[in-house]
């Protein structure tokens, strides 16, 4: 007789993590995409690849599953959950360094995607914005145990420009996801702009806002700039669905390139704005299928 393996419905932190490395799976897929890695090549990288980066996304899979299982067990935002999940947040990163063999693929991702998981295990069936609120309350608690890191290239250039980073981002609630990315990826839905489009004006209406410290850290002030308003100018002839936006959408990529700029910040909070929008509250249900 044939063993039988036992089918079992997965757990609601299972479920999490699937969202979240999909969420990561389809930003590196979404092409065209400004200096970033995506199904045409590398973008401004040489050490990045999209294989790479599909790598990474499953890679990171057990890390957010153990972050929203945490969250579970805890019930509730606490100083015990916030040093654990910093913990756990750093165990990821050492396997998607191990995955790439010493790349950042993901880091900023990590920190994102890991505290909205925990987030939405703690406000279960909540909207966006609630579940973004709880993971700011997480953010904004001290964790005792994280080596502070000054000479990281976010710290850097938040010191040399006055900016905020990814830190100040998620203590924030995730303003670029909660007020530009998903109300522009629900918007160019509904015009009909088509999924992979609507997509791409989420990134470009995060890109418009964010103080990326990828692209500081590379381009300086000149390229963050420069990134700003092209990616404004993308929606404002139309968006990545009209043929003038697709215009302004090769000058803006042209430029990044010549840049050698690469916002990798607005990618990972893509990512979280495609995590929160996949999050119906149907999605943890035990036989949920998305
Ligand atoms: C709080 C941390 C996020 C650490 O922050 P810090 O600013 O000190 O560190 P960085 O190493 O710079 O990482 C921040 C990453 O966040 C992304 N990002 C950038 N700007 C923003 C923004 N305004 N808002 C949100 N997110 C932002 C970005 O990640 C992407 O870029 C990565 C590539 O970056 P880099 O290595 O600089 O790459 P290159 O330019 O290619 O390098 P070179 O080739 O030139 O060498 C890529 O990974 C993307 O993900 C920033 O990199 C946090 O990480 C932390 O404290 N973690 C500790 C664990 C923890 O507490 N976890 C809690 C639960 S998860
Ligand atoms: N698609 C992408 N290209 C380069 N850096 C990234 N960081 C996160 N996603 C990225």
């Amino acid at each position: 007789m044939s063993a039988l393996i036992a089918r079992q419905a997965p757990s609601a932190a299972e479920r999490l993590a699937d969202l979240a490395v999909q969420a990561l799976v389809d930003e590196a897929d979404l092409s065209p995409k400004p200096g970033l890695v995506d199904r045409r090549g590398s973008g401004a990288h040489s050490d990045l690849h999209l294989g790479l980066m599909h790598a990474s996304a499953q890679s990171l899979w057990p890390a957010f599953a153990a972050m929203a299982d945490a969250a579970r067990r805890e019930g509730r935002v606490s100083q015990a959950l916030r040093e654990t999940l910093g913990q756990l947040g750093r165990d990821g990163e050492a396997e998607m360094l191990r995955v790439t063999a010493g790349v950042n693929t993901h880091r900023g991702a990590i920190w994102a995607l890991g505290l909205l998981s925990a987030a939405a295990m703690l406000e279960s069936g909540a909207s966006a914005g609630e579940i973004a609120a709880s993971a700011a309350a997480l953010a904004r608690l001290d964790d005792p145990a994280a080596p502070h890191n000054p000479d990281s290239h976010g710290a850097r250039v938040c010191r040399r420009y006055g900016v905020l980073g990814a830190r100040e981002q998620a203590q924030h609630g995730f303003p670029a996801v909660i007020e530009h990315g998903l109300p522009q990826l629900l918007a160019s839905r509904h015009a009909g702009a088509g999924e992979q489009n609507a997509r791409l004006d989420a990134l470009l209406a995060i890109m418009s806002s964010l103080t990326d410290t990828c692209v500081l850290h590379r381009a300086g002030l000149e390229g963050l700039t420069r990134m700003q308003a092209g990616a404004r100018a993308v929606l404002e002839a139309g968006g990545a669905a009209s043929l003038a936006g697709r215009r302004q959408l090769r000058l803006l990529d042209r430029d990044m390139l010549a840049l050698n700029a690469s916002p990798g910040g607005a990618a990972d909070l893509l990512a979280a704005t495609l995590f929160l929008d996949r999050l119906a509250p149907h999605a943890l249900a035990p036989t949920g299928s998305y």
